[in-house]
């Protein structure tokens, strides 16, 4: 599956969900993230965030509407393509300490998604891989041979993180990504996304309800209200020339925010 320089990596495209025979949570949302860029999605409690990123991770299927990857629509009978599509969009989640298994020491973890996705590699391949990814991440080498209870949340994340990173993702979708961690590791686990953001070249889809975070980390931000996509733009231009008078009222709840 090939697609040109253009083409976004992944795009919701008059998307409509519900689930089961519920209500509507998202209302004709058309949304496009282009290679290697970072896009945050903010907005209230109940507005469709997490909805909006398990239909670009392929968990939820659109009512209608459609979800592309490299411009072809997820098809899951499509069994080569949901494996490059697996590969390329790796998802980090908000707590670092249900998303780990208790009982599988940290370099196992890692390695995991490479055993997975059947991409090839002997252990000494693996082993190579898992402390160059704990690297990544600035965990020390022997982090692989302990268990995730020896860690701290923002350890943690951190492992998290070298696991999505395993399969040499094109994406990373993350919802909530600091929100379970203490204020003091937060900013470590920022810098470490800009870093990857910026060496890697790595996509982003932040999922936040956080404006300071999304605008430390994000290209452009997309606001959702009500599962309807209201605003979206670049960064500095949201943020001090907002459009829509929800982004307004939700800027004005924010303290303070950095300068952009
Ligand atoms: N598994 C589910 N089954 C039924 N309804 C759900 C489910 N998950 C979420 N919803 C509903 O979908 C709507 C959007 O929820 P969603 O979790 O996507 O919002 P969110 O913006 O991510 O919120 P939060 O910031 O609180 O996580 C809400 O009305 C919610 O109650």
């Amino acid at each position: 599956m090939s697609a040109d320089r253009n083409t976004p990596v992944l795009a919701a495209e008059h998307v409509r969900f519900s689930y089961g025979r519920g209500a509507e949570v998202l209302h004709d949302v058309t949304l496009a993230l282009a290679p290697g860029e970072t896009v945050g999605l903010v907005g209230e409690s109940g507005a469709g965030k997490t909805s909006l990123l398990r239909l670009f991770l392929g968990l939820e299927t659109p009512t209608s509407g459609a979800v592309r990857f490299d411009g072809h629509p997820l098809d899951r009978r499509d069994a080569r393509g949901m494996r490059a599509f697996r590969r390329a969009v790796q998802p980090v989640y908000q707590d670092p300490f249900s998303s780990l298994d208790p009982r599988m020491r940290v370099g196992d973890s890692i390695a995991e998604p490479l055993r997975s996705l059947g991409l090839p590699g002997d252990r000494d391949t693996r082993t190579a891989r898992v402390a160059e990814l704990l690297a990544a991440v600035d965990l020390p080498e022997d982090a692989a041979e302990r268990f995730p209870d020896a860690f701290s949340g923002g350890q943690r994340q951190r492992i998290a993180i070298a696991r999505a990173l395993a399969p040499e993702p094109r994406v990373i979708l993350a919802d909530e990504p600091v929100s379970a961690l203490d204020t003091s590791v937060r900013m470590q686990v920022i810098e470490l996304f800009q870093r990857l953001a910026r060496e890697r070249g790595i996509g982003m889809l932040l999922v936040s309800h956080d404006l300071t975070i999304v605008s430390a980390l994000c290209r452009r931000i997309a606001v959702l209200e009500g599962g309807v996509l209201v605003e979206e733009g670049e960064t500095r231009r949201v943020l001090t020339e907002p459009e829509h008078d929800y982004t307004r009222r939700l800027l004005a709840s924010v303290p303070r925010l950095p300068a952009v």
